[in-house]
Parts: structure tokens; sequence; C-alpha cells
């Protein structure tokens, strides 16, 4: 019998390398992504809903991974984001970072606040993040305009990074008449770039703009020094990009939005799609202006 040599593992599948002593990168924290933005460097951003894609997502290069609450619609299979709940969004964030962590990944993990789990106070809203923090989020995402600037002073003075979500916010879909672009005009862009701006100075350091025109969501990254814009459907001006990671894998219940691109499509593998994903944001062809905005 040959002695296996001592710094192999074998296994019965053979010998295995060595563990990496080191991490594959520093974790992603948020001096790191401001550094990114000063550096010209895009930031790249998917959901994540289990442990498995997660590191998948996370291997493949993706600096931030969120947990959103379009779980709702991709694996409960319901009509919109309102009926997600609160330890549905924590048992999710538990699988995603415990995913994460099994596989060494250094991704900045970002959790939804679900409908009605921040609306009714900031303390309401302190309680509600604690739960996605001490599932093991970095930081927590809430939908809305400037009504919503007292209860991010809140959080970030306690010591929780937010990121705020302007534009087409789901979980008010119902009021808005439906998924479509938001800031259209004169008047409705003024109002965001207004609501923008509050929500920075509340201090939002991220800010997810969705479905707004290519134009504004460019104008408003220059303002906003900051606070980092991740566009979804808001073209290619922004300091991030995000998908929904079954859209950007061609999987879905129905039709795919307008500013999705299947990036399945030419690739081996879902880890190799998502790379590619990471590659055509950083280079600049995706979004494609034409295609993915308005
Ligand atoms: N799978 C999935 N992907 C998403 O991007 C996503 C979710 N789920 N769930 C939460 C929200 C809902 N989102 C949506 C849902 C539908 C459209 C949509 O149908 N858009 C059409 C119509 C646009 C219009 O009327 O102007 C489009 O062609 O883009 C867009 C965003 C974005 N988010
Ligand atoms: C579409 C993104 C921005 C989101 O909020 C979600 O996935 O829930
Ligand atoms: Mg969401």
């Amino acid at each position: 019998m040959s002695a296996i040599p001592a710094t192999t593992t074998g296994t019965p599948y053979g010998t295995l390398p060595p563990a990496s002593p080191l991490p594959r990168r520093k974790p992603i924290s948020l001096p790191r992504l401001t550094q990114m933005r000063a550096e010209g460097e895009k930031i790249t951003m998917l959901t994540a809903y289990d442990a498995t894609f997660a590191a998948v997502a996370d291997a493949a290069g993706v600096e931030c991974i969120l947990v959103g609450d379009s779980l709702g619609m991709v694996c409960q299979g319901l009509h919109s984001t309102v009926g997600v709940s609160l330890q549905t969004m924590a048992y999710h964030t538990e699988s995603v970072t415990r995913g994460l962590h099994r596989a060494q990944g250094t991704a900045w993990v970002i959790a939804d606040l679900p409908y009605g789990s921040y609306q009714e106070s900031r303390e309401q809203a302190l309680r509600s993040a604690s739960v996605l923090m001490q599932a093991g989020a970095h930081m927590v995402k809430l939908e809305g305009g400037g009504w919503t600037a007292p209860t991010v002073d809140f959080l970030v003075e306690r010591g929780i990074p937010v990121c705020a979500h302007l534009g087409l916010t789901p979980q008010t879909v119902h009021a808005l008449g439906g998924y479509r672009v938001q800031g259209r005009g004169d008047a409705q862009a003024a109002e965001l770039r207004h609501h923008a701006l509050q929500l920075q100075d509340a201090g939002a350091s991220m800010l997810v703009l969705e479905m707004v025109p290519a134009q504004l969501s460019a104008s408003l990254t220059q303002e906003l020094t900051h606070c980092h814009t991740i566009g979804i459907g808001a073209g290619k001006g922004t300091a991030g990009q995000v998908l929904v990671l079954h859209d950007m894998l061609g999987v879905n219940l129905g039709k795919n939005p307008k500013f999705v691109h299947d990036f399945m499509q030419d690739a081996g593998s879902v880890k190799g799609a998502i790379e590619a994903y990471v590659q055509a944001v950083k280079n600049g062809s995706f979004p494609d202006d034409a295609l993915h905005a308005w």
C-alpha cells in the first residue's frame, strides 16, 4: 500500500489537497465597499435564500448577498412580498449565514425587514432588526422614503447598518398600482432625490434603487457620496447592481422583468453563470441601458 503524503487527506474518492489555512479573501465590510467605490470598482449583489446557493454565490465572487423578502414569491409561491413574516426572514437568514460560515464565505449579508415589522415605531424596527442581526445578517434593508429616516437613524445609532430602498418598493405594490417604473418626470424625480438625501443624512450606508430611470439613478449616485447606490432596473450608473438569483439563472414562475438577463444561457454551470454576472457588472456590460433599464 502506498503511503499517503502528509499534506493530503485520504478519502474514499481519492486524495484531496490540504484545506487552505487562509480564507479566499478578507471578509467584505463597509470600509471595503467604500474603498471599492473610491477605486471605481462596481459592487455586485445577488439574492440567496439557502445555505448552498449562498456559498456558491460567494465562491463566484459576489460581494453582497441579499436575503430578500422576494423569497416569498420565489420560495413560498406568494403573489407579492407582503405576506412574508419576520420568522421566515430569520429562518432563511440563518440558513444563508450557516452556509457561508461552513464554506468560509466572506460576503456581506443584508436581510430584508419584511412588511409590518418596522412601520409601527422605531422600537418595533429595532426589535425586528435585532432578530435578523442575531440570525447572522450584517445589515438590514427597509423600504420607503423620508418617513423611514427617523427609523434609519435610530437603528444606525444603535449599531445596525441600514440599507434603504426607493423607487419600486414591492411591499407597497398595491398602493403603487403595480410593478412599474418610478421617478419618471421632473416632479417625481425631485421627490425621489429628496427622499434619498434624507435617508443618507439619517445614516443609511446603502440604497437600493429599483425601477427608476437610468439618468436619475446615475445623478443620485454622484450626489450620494456616503451612501452606496445599488440598482435593479436602474441603469448602469449606480455604484453596484443586484438581481434575484433565480431570475438571472433563468428559473422562474412566470415572465422575467425587463431588467433581468439570463446568465445561464451562455454558462455551463450555476457558478459559471454567477461568475459571468460578476464580470459583466464589473466591466459595465450589464446592465445594458437599452435592454434592461428605463
Ligand atoms: N423573482 C423576482 N424578481 C424580482 O426582481 C422581484 C421579485 N421576485 N419579487 C419582489 C420584487 C417584485 N419585482 C418586480 C416584479 C415584476 C416586475 C414586472 O413585471 N415588470 C414588468 C412591467 C414593467 C412595467 O409595467 O413598467 C417589466 O417588463 O419589467 C418588476 C419587478 C422585483 N422583485
Ligand atoms: C429585489 C431586491 C432588491 C429585493 O428587495 C428582494 O429581493 O427582496
Ligand atoms: Mg425586498
